[in-house]
């Protein structure tokens, strides 16, 4: 089918994991990628489909993977990694009937994952160890050696965050009330500061118990989404070597839970989560 852009329609399947929602858009027959302006299009909640991200399926570029993705922010802006948008891609190879059996591999910009079908349409992603190299997230003038906690200064008030690279960025800033955490201010002081020259998605979490936190993530390129599968890992990954938590947490953020696991420093990190299908539709430029 040829490029919405070029003046032709373009068909999608709108899904979501958790409240994250996706456009999802099979490039596997030749066509081109949208570009920033028609993600920008699709993404619009008035005037679009709407959605936070846009996912396109593509052939897979490693020799066991059954599909690859990439992922583009509503803003247009190209995301290395979505944790929600994998399992919504694994939700979609398996029912596209590519998918190599009940365990499998997908290629993503920030590496091959493996991906286990669970019962009741929920998939558990292997998402990569958690990289907590300042100049790897990146978080400038920090040096190279990581530390459980960063100062910030915003106007006029400092801000303690920690840090870390699921293949994206991450900050997150611990709370004693999620529900009046200032997401919508700290959020994008954060995104703006010359402390994360390529943005970074801000989670603020609020630790229920040492195997339950709440998390809500202003992301990068989006604002405040429902659910940000990439920053559960990242916020359990910080907690986690902090102590304040134990290795295998639920993650309750604003639209679902996660279930994260990391069973040592070394190992990846996995999410699990739901994955649902809401239509099939055609975008008529
Ligand atoms: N919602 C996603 C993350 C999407 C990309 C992010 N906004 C970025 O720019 O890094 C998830 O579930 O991980």
């Amino acid at each position: 089918m040829p490029h919405a852009a070029g003046g032709r329609s373009l068909r999608f399947t709108k899904m979501h994991g958790a409240g994250n929602d996706f456009v999802v858009v099979d490039l596997r027959h030749g066509q081109a990628a949208p570009d920033a302006a028609l993600c920008r299009a699709l993404a619009d909640r008035h005037t679009g489909v709407g959605c936070d991200q846009i996912l396109t399926i593509e052939a897979p570029r490693s020799a066991n993977a059954s599909a690859s993705y990439r992922i583009w922010n509503a803003d247009g802006s190209q995301a290395q990694q979505c944790g929600n948008g994998a399992r919504c891609v694994a939700a979609w190879v398996v029912r596209d009937g590519t998918a190599r059996g009940p365990r499998f591999e997908l290629d993503s910009p920030a590496g091959t994952h493996a991906v286990d079908v669970l019962p009741d349409a929920r998939y558990r992603i292997a998402m990569g160890v958690p990289d907590f190299v300042p100049s790897h997230v990146p978080l400038a003038q920090q040096g190279e050696q990581p530390r459980d906690a960063y100062d910030i200064e915003i106007d006029g008030q400092t801000l303690h965050f920690g840090a870390a690279s699921m293949g994206n960025p991450h900050a997150l800033i611990e709370v004693d009330d999620i529900a009046t955490a200032r997401v919508g201010v700290q959020g994008p002081a954060l995104q703006r500061s010359r402390a994360f020259p390529e943005s970074v998605n801000v989670g603020f979490a609020q630790v229920e118990s040492r195997d339950r936190i709440r998390l809500r993530v202003y992301e990068r390129g989006v604002g405040e989404t429902l659910a940000c599968g990439s920053g559960a890992c990242a916020a359990a990954a910080i907690l986690m070597r902090r102590g304040r938590v134990d290795r295998d947490i639920v993650v309750a953020l604003p639209g679902g839970e996660l279930s994260i696991a990391w069973p040592d420093d070394a190992s990846p990190i996995t999410m699990a989560g739901p994955a649902a299908f809401v239509f099939e539709g055609e975008w008529l430029p």
